[in-house]
């Protein structure tokens, strides 16, 4: 890290003046025109060199860049000292230099390829044994509820990076699920969502999983709580808990307080991120879902992009080729969003996951040297998947007034062969980055609608293309895939911050409105209490108490 602003560095002086003046010329039709060999130049087929044979390709020639713009990105991202400091992330420097901690999740799927010192790494394999042993009692149905039955339910508790894992890979990979065993995850302190999921389970056959890195976070402590109460309403005993509750955390000291055993409790670590972390112990209900020899897997296929991130040149590294077309349109295009796509059913919680994954890492205006950046840092992360957003937002995508970099990611084969289904689907994914790219003239429009149509109407029918698109196909969803493709963007999302200068791996803008809450929650029974707040927000809490129940 240089510690300077990225607007300081040569290349990016260079590359804002190749946008100044060549920007007119960054036409994909015109390019792929003039290259046939443009798909070759810019698309790579990932090969892992570790674990299950994991490969997906990635195209990014429908991307408004040339050779020489690609090399003054890459020359961005060496005065930035990406390598620098991915080489320090892997080695446990202490690169969250707000918090003072390694940022090692890394090492939480590393098969003994690199040595790291800081204190819990040497654990990490006991803890794997541990969710081993456990998922297959539970699997096995060895592990007994507190009246001998098998359990056939489990329900995570947690929010944020100790949900959105979870969440997300039990979806990705649902044809790889023990289908006899329900999993439930409940996040929001709405109590709706922990009343809701509750009447679907049975207190003799459930296993609360309690997600929590802190074990401080309000929402989740106040769900489990309630949790609790509705499982001792039943089962009478407290110590039946024991069979019931188990904690994944890195407070042992708050588990236990809250009436969790340490035997029951899965440890993890201050240097893992909650955004980084469904490969610690965070990830028990994956494990659950799933079983252990794929939940292993899905590490390994993380690990294979780990070590492809460290080892090949930047030129050629996937992450870091993905970072560099993002930043070229966030800080030179003005994009303000970035879509993620996926043509797949089972990864239609993809983008939720990595809203937080970039927006919590990358959404930050001070550097790590406490300056305030004079350009955009991460984008706004959205999506939805397969064709329903094309009946949706589509619209906007093609003929709106914002520029939206696209990722479109699809498996070649379906886990759910059924008839011509998945061919359309994928037609349709061929045709998306088609039409963006290409769009259709005036011309072409005339024709199509004859010479009496309006000025207006053909107007309103024109596409102006040159949307660009980042395409990723796979053979088929794996669990090893699915690692890879997850790290993928977790180092995409590195890079980008390291050319930023910003610190990706604290979160301080999450405290604000927590400090707020709790001050307003202690003044929100009666009018009086209602003290040291702006009109409107006093306003608000006055209309409340005015209706308020309960
Ligand atoms: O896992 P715990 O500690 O409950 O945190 C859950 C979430 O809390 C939020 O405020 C953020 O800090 C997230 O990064 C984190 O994932």
């Amino acid at each position: 890290m240089s510690g300077k602003l990225a607007s300081e560095y040569p290349s990016w002086k260079k590359l804002q003046s190749i946008y100044d003046n060549e920007r007119a010329s960054l036409v994909l039709k015109d390019l792929f025109a003039a290259d046939p060999e443009r798909f070759s130049k810019f698309s790579s087929e990932y090969k892992s060199t570790y674990g299950p044979e994991t490969t997906f390709l990635l195209d990014y020639s429908k991307n408004l860049i040339t050779a020489p713009i690609l090399e003054t990105l890459l020359s961005l991202a060496k005065e930035a000292g990406v390598e620098d400091v991915r080489d320090k992330m892997f080695a446990g420097e202490h690169i969250n230099t707000s918090e003072d901690r390694a940022v090692l999740h890394v090492a939480l799927r590393n098969f003994d390829d690199f040595k790291i010192q800081e204190e819990g790494a040497s654990e990490v394999s006991a803890v794997l044994e541990h969710i081993k042993t456990f998922t297959e009692a539970v699997r096995s149905g060895e592990w007994k509820g507190y009246t001998g039955k098998t359990i056939n339910t489990i329900v995570n508790i947690g929010i944020g990076g100790s949900d959105l894992g979870p969440v997300m890979v039990t979806e990705a990979l649902k044809a790889y699920s023990k289908r006899d065993l329900t999993a439930h995850f409940v996040s929001n302190i709405d109590g709706t969502h922990i009343a809701e999921t509750l009447r679907a389970c049975d207190p003799e056959t459930t296993l609360f999983i309690i997600a929590s890195k802190t074990f401080t976070t309000q929402e989740t402590i106040t769900n489990a709580e309630s949790a609790k109460s509705w499982f001792l309403k039943a089962a009478k005993e407290d110590a039946h808990v024991a069979k019931h509750f188990v904690a994944l955390s890195t407070n042992t000291k708050a588990v236990t307080a809250f009436g969790i055993s340490a035997d029951n409790m899965f440890q993890f670590w201050d240097w893992v991120g909650g955004r980084y972390s469904l490969w610690s112990a965070i990830g028990l209900s994956i494990a659950l879902v799933i079983g252990f020899d794929n939940f292993q897997q899905l590490l390994q296929g993380a690990h294979g992009m780990d070590k492809h991130f460290r080892e090949t040149p930047l030129e050629k590294n996937l992450p870091v080729l993905l970072a560099l077309v993002g930043i070229w349109y966030n800080d030179f295009y003005g994009s303000q969003t970035h879509a993620l796509l996926p043509y797949d059913q089972y990864l239609h919680k993809f983008a939720d996951y990595f809203q937080q994954g970039d927006m919590e890492s990358n959404g930050k205006f001070v550097t790590k040297g406490g300056q305030r950046v004079d350009y955009q840092t991460g984008p706004i992360i959205w999506g939805a998947a397969g064709t329903n957003g094309q009946h949706s937002f589509y619209q906007l995508v093609h003929q709106g007034t914002k520029l939206i970099p696209c990722d479109f990611i699809a498996p070649a084969t379906s886990l759910n062969p059924l008839g011509i289904h998945h061919r359309i689907l994928l037609s349709n994914y061929f045709a998306q980055p088609e039409a963006l790219a290409f769009g259709k003239t005036e011309e072409q429009v005339k024709q199509e609608v004859g010479p009496n149509a309006s000025e207006a109407l053909i107007k309103s029918k024109v596409f102006e293309g040159n949307r660009p698109s980042n395409s990723i196909m796979f053979p088929v969803m794996t669990p090893s895939t699915l690692g890879a493709l997850i790290a993928l963007y977790e180092h995409k999302i590195f890079t980008q911050g390291v050319i930023w200068g910003i610190n990706s791996f604290d979160q301080m803008g999450v405290e604000l409105g927590k400090i707020l809450a709790k001050n307003i929650l202690a003044q929100l029974e009666k009018p009086d209490d209602v003290k040291g707040h702006d009109s409107s927000t006093t306003g608000l809490i006055h209309y409340y108490q005015k209706y308020r129940k309960e």
